[in-house]
């Protein structure tokens, strides 16, 4: 029998208690080395706060968290960082003052020692290059970051995150506000980074994830209602009712000129 892997990210009766309101519930989620994971559920199920129990922002009131094997349960928020965690926001937050590179350069000095940053060449380096190349912003480099459209500004903090070098990137709803052709590029951008990164995904939407989503984990009330695959997940009635009156369609077929299916 081939020995199971431990998963990279383990949670365990995450239960998190806001005043006299239960937001998590006792949810257990395994996410596997180089795993794509789609989180989803309706608006208040509790994927954000999931999200900040992982990266330390919220304390739960109950459960572990483990990565790579280790407890990280109420770690601070950089140590979390350090551990190698990375996390983007629904709204991008980059120095809007300073170019497209100083912004990746700035991120990867983070996690960097005294010694490293008093060794690092001034410029363009390999690694922001590099970065900048596979967000697609290296033409940009140059440029200050408060010019960049909206898309491009989730890029960069994708960048941003990259340059830090983690194993696991959590992203919060990274297609939100953006046009079709950046959605896609997005899409595309996921997959590539989960080539050599775990990458968990917290969306809404539903387009998104029926062409770019693997393994999909559906939270409903703060608890796991359902894991599985796209279609799994979309053939299950309890996610078909969850969403139902909330104009979005889990069962409705791949928008035309989508791929994937
Ligand atoms: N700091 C807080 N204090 C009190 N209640 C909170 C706090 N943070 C979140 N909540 C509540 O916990 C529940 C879960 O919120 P959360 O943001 O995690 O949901 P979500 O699934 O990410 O929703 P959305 O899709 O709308 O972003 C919601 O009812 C929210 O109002």
């Amino acid at each position: 029998m081939t020995p199971v892997a431990e998963p990279l990210l383990r949670l365990s009766g995450i239960r998190v208690v806001f005043g006299s309101f239960t937001a998590v519930d006792g949810v257990d989620l395994s996410v596997a080395e180089n795993e794509l994971r789609f989180l989803i559920g309706p608006n208040g199920a509790g994927k954000t706060t999931l999200i900040d129990v992982v990266t330390g922002r919220v304390r739960p009131s109950g459960g572990r968290v483990l990565f790579g094997g280790r407890d990280i349960t109420g770690l601070r928020e950089h140590a979390i960082v350090r551990a190698g965690i990375g996390r983007t926001f629904q709204t991008a937050t980059v120095f809007e003052q300073l170019t497209v590179a100083d912004n990746v350069d700035l991120a990867a000095c983070y996690r960097m020692g005294p010694l490293r940053l008093l060794r690092r060449r001034r410029g363009l380096s390999d690694t922001v290059a590099a970065v900048l190349e596979r967000v697609g912003l290296l033409a940009l480099a140059d440029r200050p970051a408060g010019v960049l459209s909206h898309g491009q500004r989730q890029w960069l903090e994708i960048g941003m995150l990259l340059a830090q070098s983690p194993r696991l990137l959590l992203l919060d709803e990274p297609v939100a506000g953006m046009s079709a052709g950046e959605r896609e590029r997005t899409g595309e951008l996921l997959v590539e980074i989960a080539a050599d990164h775990t990458v968990v995904v917290v969306e809404h939407d539903m387009d998104f994830l029926r062409r770019y989503a693997r393994d999909v984990t559906v939270l409903h009330e703060g608890r796991v209602l359902t894991e599985g695959t796209v279609a799994q997940v979309q053939a299950d009635e309890r996610v078909q009712e969850v969403y139902l009156g909330r104009n979005v369609d889990v069962a409705a077929p791949l928008a035309v000129g989508a791929e994937g299916e």
